[in-house]
């Protein structure tokens, strides 16, 4: 959480203002502080009126340089120099505008920054001497750089090197490695800043990192219905993972609560302000459980200056890869199935029948016989991703010519005339039908007739392009001897084949990455082959049975991608260190011993044991009420997903709404949903709605499911059993 004091109450704001005018009567560092920070933001007011009124500017001298190039250009086609003179002045004007484009997209973005940093203009200043000329540097740190029209630095960038030194959380001798090279500094000052706008609420000048004033203010406000940042807190050990190097494979295991979403979140930013002139979006992907997950994460980048990746469930992935006809079914296929396809795919060859004919209406456009006929043709090369692209680019050709051949008949050209206006708009860009009098001529009739089919064939050109005119149906059927194959082995099979992947992907980051199977993950490693992996989990959050273990996991992207660099975090951000302390319990045993907690305000886990339905109903009421009243967000937590309408209808009027995917949280009241959905999430308080052994039995996806379920809470947890609680409580309970 961003320790911007956006979240405060007004009472807290009220308090924080009367406190810091205290502050600034009588310690002179807080007043030069103040006066700085009125300088600062006094700058950035400048800064961004200029930018403004430069925006403005730009699309005025746009516009009139448009109207004056508009009435000069003549489309002059009389002889090949008129033509050369006419492109010459066309790209004249491409010239132009792009540099409108060019400086109207830096001042849009100067402007953007500006008001991210009007917000809270900087959260830290560091003052750090060079060890090689002793010369002493001031630098205030904030969520994006800016430089004032004089080029001087107003605000730096948390992500330039030098910013590495306040993350590295320890004063004195200390270095970064900028462009390179290692520069030795001595750290004198690490101070942070609760800052709001341009008020100072307070300051801390922080010696060793033992304590944290702005992490816990942070952490103790109210979760809000989006994620937020942790830029101003990020800690050391996250700030490795942040700040990492590009390896092919970064594993980083994290108990509940630990930052991992956070931390994958920023490090997005990180690798934008890294790559600036060369990493767009649409180079990185981010795996996220579900849509609700999706939404509440959407803000964090934007925040930050940054666009969202490319973000997708693996469903949408999955769908996007299948034929528009075929689910994706369930993952839980064995990794030795996709091992057999690696197999048989040595020495395979296309036989008659693996392709699908390309057909409009009744008729045959390309007919599968061809295909095959057409793999012959290139004997020497292997059956595989380079004759499939030979063949496709025949087939190219193939189907054009077949189009062309049928543009001319007369009887598609008479459904032309045919078409409603609007259908001969979209298509040709004009009418068709000829004014009375006025011909058409041959040429140009065949011409409309040919885009005519290519729109009807859209069905043909869309297999053509996802190579679908490859039966991998029958291939799977034939080189396994087996049924066919499910969505997970047909997009398989489909890479083995075509060498089918996303080669502009360099960054893949997949949360929650103990939900997955090995073989999805074997996909995922596959498709983004170029790709360098953040994978970020909790074995103890493994709730989906046959998922990948972590070891699993290691394994399979060493095989895959070499080395898998491990890195872990074991401090909860998220939960008290009463609700720590009881998933702890729960957790894997070795990892137990190491779990903290860094948040205050002790509140203990209640559970409540009811004798019977009457009981239970009266104990998930009274819970569901006390959570309306109490303030920010509450949830209660259903086990399984088919227990929700049960529960909601035992509940009645007093039901909190229910949340499902397509949902978005609310940002204050009480809302149900079940586990597998509450996954990533956090909410101020959590009900869990039957915690008895039938539905966490003693196992270690009992185990696993609890965890999961308690370790959403961050101030209040109240676990309702109907009968006597699951032994897995046991433990706790003796504590
Ligand atoms: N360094 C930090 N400073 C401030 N808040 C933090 C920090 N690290 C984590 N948090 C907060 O802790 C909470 C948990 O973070 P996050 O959801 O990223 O953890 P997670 O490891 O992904 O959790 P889980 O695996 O349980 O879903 C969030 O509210 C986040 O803002």
């Amino acid at each position: 959480m961003s320790h911007s004091s956006e979240g405060l109450s007004a009472a807290e704001i009220a308090q924080a203002e009367t406190d810091a005018a205290r502050d600034a009567a009588c310690d002179p560092v807080f007043a030069s502080e103040q006066a700085h920070l009125d300088e600062t933001y006094r700058t950035l007011e400048r800064i961004g009126r200029a930018a403004a009124a430069k925006l403005e500017k730009i699309a005025a001298d746009a516009s009139a340089d448009k109207d004056a190039m508009a009435s000069e250009l003549t489309a002059n086609t009389a002889t090949d120099d008129d033509i050369l003179e006419m492109q010459a002045e066309f790209a004249q004007v491409n010239r132009i505008i792009d540099a409108y484009n060019l400086s109207h997209d830096l001042e849009a973005e100067r402007l953007r920054n500006v008001e991210i940093l009007l917000k809270q203009p900087y959260f830290a200043k560091i003052v750090v001497e060079a060890a090689k000329t002793g010369a002493l540097r001031e630098l205030y740190l904030g969520t994006v750089g800016m430089s004032d029209e004089h080029y001087e630095r107003v605000v730096v960038d948390w992500r330039s090197p030098v910013a590495e030194v306040f993350y590295n959380q320890a004063n004195g001798p200390t270095s970064f490695v900028a462009n390179g090279r290692t520069v030795d500094v001595d750290l004198k000052l690490r101070r942070q800043f609760d800052i709001r706008r341009n008020k100072l609420l307070n300051y801390f000048d922080t010696t060793v990192a033992i304590e944290d004033p702005l992490l816990i203010a942070s952490l103790t406000r109210q979760r809000s219905s989006q994620m937020q940042a942790i830029t101003a807190t990020i800690q050391r050990e996250q700030n490795v993972v942040v700040r990492h190097e590009d390896v092919p494979v970064l594993l980083v295991s994290g108990i509940a609560g630990s930052g991992k979403t956070s931390v994958l979140l920023q490090r997005i930013a990180y690798l934008f302000y890294q790559n600036r002139t060369n990493l767009r979006p649409e180079n990185l992907y981010l795996i996220t459980p579900n849509e609700l997950f999706e939404r509440y994460i959407s803000g964090v980048l934007p925040d930050l200056g940054e666009e969202n990746p490319e973000t997708l469930t693996w469903q949408a992935f999955a769908a996007r890869l299948l034929p528009p006809s075929r689910g994706v079914g369930s993952a839980a296929v064995p990794l030795e199935r996709l091992r057999e396809l690696d197999a048989a795919m040595e020495g395979f060859a296309f036989e008659p029948g693996d392709f699908v004919s390309l057909t409009w209406r009744d008729k045959r456009l390309v007919g599968s016989d061809q295909m095959y006929a057409a793999t012959l043709k290139h004997p020497r090369e292997q059956a595989g991703a380079y004759q499939v692209a030979l063949v496709r680019t025949w087939l190219e050709k193939q189907l054009a010519g077949r189009l062309r051949g049928l543009a001319a008949t007369d009887e598609v050209q008479s459904e032309l005339y045919d078409l409603p206006l609007q259908e001969q708009l979209r298509l040709f860009d004009e009418p068709l039908s000829p004014l009375e009098g006025d011909n058409i001529d041959e040429k140009t009739l065949a011409d409309f007739a040919f885009l005519y089919l290519q729109d009807q064939c859209a069905d043909a050109f869309r297999m053509l392009e996802n190579d679908d005119w490859i039966d991998y149906d029958r291939i799977g059927r034939r080189i396994t001897g087996g049924e066919g194959p499910t969505g997970l082995e047909w997009i398989y099979l489909k890479m083995l084949v075509t060498n089918a992947c996303e080669r502009n992907a360099r960054y893949v980051f997949i949360d929650e990455v103990q939900d997955y199977t090995a073989s999805q993950l074997l996909v995922l490693a596959r498709y983004f082959r170029e790709a360098n992996f953040l994978l970020l989990g909790d074995p103890n959050q493994a709730i989906i049975e046959g998922t990948a273990t972590f070891p699993q996991i290691e394994a399979l992207f060493g095989r895959e991608r070499g080395e898998t660099v491990r890195c872990r975090l074991n401090t909860s951000y998220r939960s008290t260190p009463e609700i720590t302390a009881l998933f702890a319990t729960l957790a894997d045993r070795d990892e137990a011993m190491d779990i903290s907690s860094v948040q205050r305000d002790e509140t203990v886990p209640q559970l409540i044991e009811c004798a019977d339905d009457e009981a239970y109903v009266a104990a998930l009421r009274e819970c569901v009420r006390a959570s309306r009243e109490s303030e920010g967000l509450s949830a209660l937590i259903v086990p399984w997903k088919q227990d929700v309408k049960r529960i909601s209808a035992l509940l009645g009027d007093d039901a909190p709404a229910v949340l499902d995917d397509s949902g978005r949280l609310p940002a204050s009241g009480v809302v149900m949903l079940p586990l597998k959905l509450a996954k990533g999430l956090e909410f101020d308080r959590v009900i869990l709605a039957n915690a008895s052994e039938r539905v966490f039995p003693a196992n270690d996806l009992g185990r696993h499911r609890l965890y999961t379920a308690a370790s959403r809470a961050t101030r209040d947890l109240a676990i309702v059993s109907q009968g006597p609680a699951t032994p897995l409580l046991d433990a706790w309970k003796a504590r």
